[in-house]
């Protein structure tokens, strides 16, 4: 079987820069499909942080003229990736992170910032670079959104597209008078185009223009079909249906292994599962909570946005406590939520304990000393945390939606009876609802043998790449059969 050449186009990738679920799957994914002949290259921006973790780089081409300035693309290896690093300090050499400014607000260029890499990834797949030409473009996100639409554009013979959607509440909408500045034809600037309710817009154009669309779950390949999940987009994706693959996202196992994790306090699996103790306490620590192993603690690792609910949970805290639980949450985000959170661990020292910052060293504290990690995200195109969770033990207690959905398996009766449960799921998406959930874990914490049952189910479940790659690259391939047929 020859290799098949696949261009990742993403605007951030683990371990090099990441916001967010969207690094850790672009991070993970080239590993996960090399063994299934496909040899991944990415291309992103070179931010400071890039730029200063590259182990080998080699200019590969110039550019006079890139979105305002000069630039380079370099072909770079960092962290055991293969890369195309785009130079071009004029748009990505500033401080703070890949979409805002120090100052929490967008940058105003981020039109041009993320053309430039849809641009140059449409470049290298018509040939800028000889010694990488792909088979097949992956844009992943608005980000690489008008990768495919310059490509759909160029009139040259041009490689397969595909579109991949994390987020679909994050469209990158721009206005439309920089289309013909940006190269694109009169013509583009349409409805079958790249042209979105009187605006540019980047996930549009992909979802518009590529081959195929995928997302990172087979229930929210359903849900953004529908007008609450598809934010505006669901007209458009309905009309390519035959076209919409959903693939479940994968954990990557380096990165997530608590038998041999270096940020936790101390590694265990389910031989060893007695070492979950120690790393509870340490969690306690960490966060200021009484000093008890018979109490039921809550972990939440998370962004704090109206995505991810947790406002949900702020409106819980009473029978979080009621019950004799305790929490640790780590996130950040939303300022008035951070407020409100720390406020309630000023009102409940030892009960509610917060770190209100990005940290992933507590992150990983908080998957292995947790007893259980709720994420009552209103919707979620995979989600990574519950992942990680059932692979260190820590019960999900998930909304029903999206790729929650597609991987945790309530404890209902029946299968308790199978015994297959491996955390808790509830719906509808409501406060009440979580109150409900909450109770309903303190309950099966209670019984301390079932608990026990379930947090080996949680732990042998399937969370690796495996089944996710064999999926991707059987979609390329049948893409690239379609097109030279
Ligand atoms: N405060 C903090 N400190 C340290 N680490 C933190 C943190 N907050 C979050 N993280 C980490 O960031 C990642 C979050 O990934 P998710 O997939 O759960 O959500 P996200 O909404 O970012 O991703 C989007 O893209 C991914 C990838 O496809 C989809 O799974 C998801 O549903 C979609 O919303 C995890 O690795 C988590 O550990």
């Amino acid at each position: 079987m020859s290799d098949l050449k696949v261009l990742s186009v993403v605007s951030e990738i683990y371990p090099l820069v990441k916001t967010g679920g969207l690094a850790d799957v672009a991070g993970a994914l080239p590993a996960a499909l090399a063994p299934h002949g496909v040899d991944m290259r990415t291309v992103l921006p070179g931010y400071p942080a890039v730029m200063a973790v590259l182990e080998s780089a080699e200019p590969v081409y110039y550019f006079d003229h890139l979105f305002g300035g000069p630039g380079r693309l370099l072909a770079a290896r960092a962290a055991g990736l293969d890369l195309f690093v785009i130079d071009a300090p004029h748009l990505y050499d500033r401080p703070g992170g890949p979409y805002v400014a120090p100052d929490g607000e967008d940058w105003d260029d981020n039109a041009q910032r993320f053309a430039a890499l849809g641009a140059v990834a449409s470049g290298i797949g018509l040939g800028l670079v000889p010694a990488f030409v792909p088979d097949v473009v992956q844009a992943h996100d608005w980000q690489a959104g008008l990768a495919p639409a310059y490509l759909h554009y160029s009139g040259s013979r041009r490689p397969g597209t595909v579109a991949t959607v994390h987020n679909i509440a994050f469209q990158g909408k721009f206005p439309a008078m920089l289309a013909p500045a940006f190269g694109f034809p009169p013509e583009a600037m349409s409805i079958h185009g790249i042209e979105y309710y009187g605006t540019l817009g980047y996930l549009k154009a992909a979802l518009k223009l590529s081959d195929r669309i995928t997302t990172v779950s087979p229930t929210y390949a359903d849900e953004i079909l529908q007008p609450d999940g598809g934010m505006g987009l669901e007209g458009l994706l309905n009309d390519r249906s035959h076209v919409v693959h959903g693939i479940l996202n994968g954990l990557d196992d380096a990165a997530w292994n608590p038998a041999d994790d270096g940020l936790i306090a101390a590694p265990f699996d389910l031989k060893r599962i007695k070492a979950r103790d120690t790393n509870k306490a340490a969690l306690q620590a960490a966060f200021g909570l009484d000093p008890n192993p018979d109490t039921l603690v809550f972990g939440v690792v998370s962004r704090l946005s109206w995505q991810k609910g947790l406002d949900l949970l702020a409106d819980s805290l009473g029978t979080l406590l009621d019950l004799g639980a305790q929490l640790a949450l780590l996130g950040s985000g939303d300022p008035d939520l951070a407020l409100r959170f720390a406020g309630a661990a000023a009102t409940h020292p030892g009960r509610i304990g917060v770190r209100l910052t990005y940290d992933e060293p507590i992150a990983h504290l908080i998957q292995a000393g947790a007893d259980a990690l709720i994420v009552p995200s209103r919707f979620e195109p995979c989600g990574l945390t519950q992942l990680s969770a059932l692979r260190y033990g820590a019960l999900p207690v998930v909304a029903r939606v999206g790729g929650l959905a597609d991987t945790v398996i309530d404890v209902n009766e029946v299968a308790r009876t199978a015994g297959v449960g491996n955390g808790v799921q509830f719906s509808p998406v409501t406060a009440p609802a979580l109150q409900l959930a909450l109770k309903r874990t303190h309950r099966l914490w209670q019984d301390q043998k079932l608990w026990k049952k379930l947090q080996r189910n949680a732990m042998t479940t399937d969370v690796s790449w495996d089944r996710a790659a064999r999926d991707y690259a059987a979609l390329f391939r049948d893409l690239v059969a379609e097109r030279g047929a």
